[in-house]
């Protein structure tokens, strides 16, 4: 017969992953009712055969259709032996006219094999299609390890069936703040109850082929003793008695006398030697460096090379690119697998949003190298603390690592969102499309957002903006866009069970989405009454209505959450302040015309404190955190100006610094900008050596933080609000 190499038949089916080699005769079966099961004892234990039971339960002694499942060495398989690709995890799956064939080279694979087919049984009919497939990075998954509220025990089970379902076969679990996990309790085994949370997941893991790595990340407080050392391993221990069989130990995030490279390396393998290797049945042992970045490391300094050459070879060592958060291409692994002696475990820090937790990031998975797929040993993602919503990403970072060379990240992108909710993808589609981008940020991480509307928003605000008019075809398309927003946040939110979990994680955004939706409305109307003095104030003073509602919008996030900050609110807030200012030029008034009202602004010659955005909530004005280390140089300094002079009440600053690091400040205030007076900070509180200044009641305008030690300070910038009098 002819097999032609084509797309499965309905144009909108895909396999997810991308195969690496699939044909279909172009012809098809109705699903058998009935089937006579002849399975490899290979399979006797583990998951393939339950799940294939619960995907075509008809299993009958006597059926005339036959499925045909095993490994390699099964002789129910034997006659398709070389048609299984010599790949781990490889599989080849046949669907004949009398019998369907699932042929693993291992058992992952013939798993993989019934996890394709299981995507098959959702058409009406079955095609006639052989597959031979297998991944190109060996470990593909997800590292919980992000800083904020861990994932819940229900998200979590949630996860591993989507990786199961996805073909992703590791799930480490670090989350950093899970005292069990890192300092103080780490040393501890968990209670009761965590315990049984963790078994849970271990088991739902086996059961989706994903393994569970349990991580410890005991660094902050480690000492390199015997003591610490029997601690580690107990723990250890607790967990493997739990059915952990997959074990890491994170350096990252660190400082002091935990941080060396040969004492890491000797502990480790300790652990390797004494605990790993003799138990047989656990995966190679995964550590996290305290350099895990290329713009962290000091190679001069030898800190990667002593791990390179001082760790066992079947250690597995961790990296997240040039940066902490950066696309990882090959000079990125060009540069470390030699260093490290050995292929680099990618740890990609992308959705991850602990750093941007009022930004949602849902756009395409994009920027990585397509021709790494040798260069690495894994690659696995640190996602958000959204579960559900990390989800868009994750579909594709499966994709991307089961296939490198095929992947396209705009049709994985759209994939993952049906994928998600298939009733409502096109409004799932308008929202996440708008909801990509970081915003500014410490680590200066971009990414790409309303990529769709993107053109005729700069045309209409260019015209607008350099000679007054209206693009007409622009502003159409804008109109259209602020329409299906403004309907995609109502689909959504009355989505009902499609997707509950979801719509729960995202609610407070597409609140926030149906107002920029509303925002952008009301500024179109601005520009169209430009020139009419009555007509125009009413969809002034609504566009500032918004903008209240946009500031002050959810209780839970101090910041509020933002939606469409790349480039749908940057361009109506241009619109509605040239509009404005148009007006009362023309009208000689004196409307506001300040889109984004904060009577604080900041001024830096610190480079990495310079981007960072003030805040207002009431009496309380503050510079957002930055969770990098600050390279604070001599004499550079911060000021944060007020629109007016105000009263202070308190202010407060915490650079995550031991006490005396503070001597190496100066904190002054100023009424004109002219005059300076001292003002002293004083330790109000141990645990972060938080300073309280001594400004009660005193009248500013500016207030100036110092480094005046002569040398550069490191420092985090964690705390600085001041708060007025009434
Ligand atoms: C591989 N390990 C990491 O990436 C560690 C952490 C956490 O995993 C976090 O989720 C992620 C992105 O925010 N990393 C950045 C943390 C940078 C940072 C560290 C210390 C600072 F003081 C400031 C910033």
């Amino acid at each position: 017969s002819l097999l032609a190499t084509a797309t499965i038949h309905a144009q909108e089916f895909r396999l997810q992953p991308t195969p690496q080699k699939y044909i279909s005769q172009d012809d098809s079966i109705s699903i058998p009712l009935q089937y006579q099961l002849l399975s490899g004892n290979s399979l006797s234990t583990g998951n393939t055969l339950p799940l294939l039971r619960s995907l075509m339960p008809g299993e009958a002694p006597k059926a005339g259709f036959r499925i045909y499942i095993g490994t390699q060495d099964d002789k129910t398989v034997k006659n398709y032996r070389k048609r299984i690709p010599q790949k781990p995890e490889g599989y080849f799956l046949k669907i004949d006219k009398d019998r369907i064939i699932i042929a693993g080279a291992d058992e992952r694979g013939t798993y993989y094999g019934v996890q394709t087919l299981a995507q098959l049984l959702t058409l009406d009919k079955l095609p006639l299609i052989e597959v031979s497939d297998y991944p190109d990075v060996p470990y593909r998954g997800v590292v919980e390890g992000f800083y904020g509220t861990p994932w819940s025990q229900e998200a979590r089970m949630r996860q591993l069936e989507f990786y199961g379902r996805n073909k992703m076969n590791v799930y480490l679990y670090g989350p950093k703040d899970d005292p069990y996990h890192s300092t103080p309790h780490w040393r501890k085994p968990y209670p009761a109850q965590e315990a049984e949370q963790i078994k849970q997941l271990v088991d739902k893991a086996r059961e989706n082929n994903v393994i569970f790595y349990w991580a410890i990340h005991p660094g902050q407080d480690i000492r390199w003793n015997e003591e610490d050392r029997s601690l580690l391993l107990q723990k250890f221990e607790s967990m493997y008695q739990l059915g952990v069989r997959g074990f890491a130990v994170f350096f990252d995030d660190i400082s002091g006398e935990g941080t060396q490279a040969s004492k890491q390396a000797e502990l480790l393998n300790y652990i390797d030697n004494h605990f790993v290797q003799p138990k047989k049945d656990v995966a190679p042992l995964v550590m996290c460096p305290t350099e895990y970045n290329k713009s962290w490391s000091n190679v001069k300094g030898g800190y990667l090379t002593t791990l390179g050459e001082q760790l066992n070879k079947d250690i597995q060592i961790m990296w997240t690119g040039n940066k902490v958060i950066a696309t990882i291409d090959k000079p990125t692994l060009e540069f470390i697998n030699p260093l490290i002696k050995r292929k680099a475990y990618i740890w990609w820090n992308f959705p991850v949003s602990d750093y941007v937790r009022d930004h949602l990031l849902l756009g395409p998975v994009y920027g990585n190298g397509l021709d790494v797929k040798d260069e690495m040993s894994a690659f696995v993602s640190n996602p958000m603390e959204h579960a559900e919503s990390s989800k868009i990403s994750l579909y594709s970072v499966a994709d991307y690592t089961w296939n490198m060379e095929k992947f396209d990240s705009n049709t994985s992108w759209k994939h993952a969102i049906k994928d998600l909710m298939p009733l409502h993808a096109e409004y799932l589609e308008t929202f996440a499309i708008h909801n990509s981008d970081l915003g500014k940020n410490g680590h200066g991480f971009r990414r790409e957002e309303s990529t769709n509307i993107q053109p005729a928003l700069s045309a209409l605000l260019k015209n607008y903006q350099e000679k007054g008019e209206i693009d007409e075809t622009a502003y159409r398309q804008v109109a259209e866009e602020c329409r299906k927003i403004i309907t995609s946040a109502d689909m959504l939110l009355a989505s009902g069970n499609e997707n509950r979990p979801l719509i729960n994680e995202i609610s407070p955004w597409l609140s926030q989405f149906k107002l920029v939706g509303e925002y952008g409305k009301a500024v179109l109307d601005m520009i169209r009454l430009q020139r009419q003095e009555k007509a125009f104030l009413p969809s002034h003073a609504h566009a500032q209505a918004l903008q209240t509602l946009m500031t002050d919008n959810d209780a839970r996030y101090p910041q509020g959450v933002k939606s469409g900050s790349g480039q749908l609110m940057p361009t109506f807030d241009a619109l509605f302040e040239a509009s404005t200012q148009q007006y009362n030029r023309q009208f000689h008034t004196a409307l506001n015309a300040r889109a984004i009202y904060s009577p604080y602004t900041l001024e830096s010659n610190v480079a990495q404190l310079a981007m960072l955005p003030t805040q207002q909530k009431g009496k309380e004005g503050s510079v957002a955190p930055s969770n990098e280390v600050i390279n604070w140089q001599a004499d550079g300094s911060l000021t944060l100006s007020m629109d007016r002079p105000r009263v202070l009440a308190s202010l407060r600053i915490d650079l995550g610094a031991p006490e005396e690091t503070y001597a190496h400040f100066r904190l002054e205030t100023s009424l004109d900008g002219k005059e300076w007076q001292h003002a002293d900070l004083q330790t109000a509180w141990k645990g972060h050596t938080l300073q309280k200044v001594k400004v009660e009641g005193r009248k500013v305008l500016k207030i100036r933080l110092t480094n005046i030690s002569g040398n550069e300070q490191k420092v985090y910038f964690k705390t600085f609000k001041l708060t007025e009098k009434e």
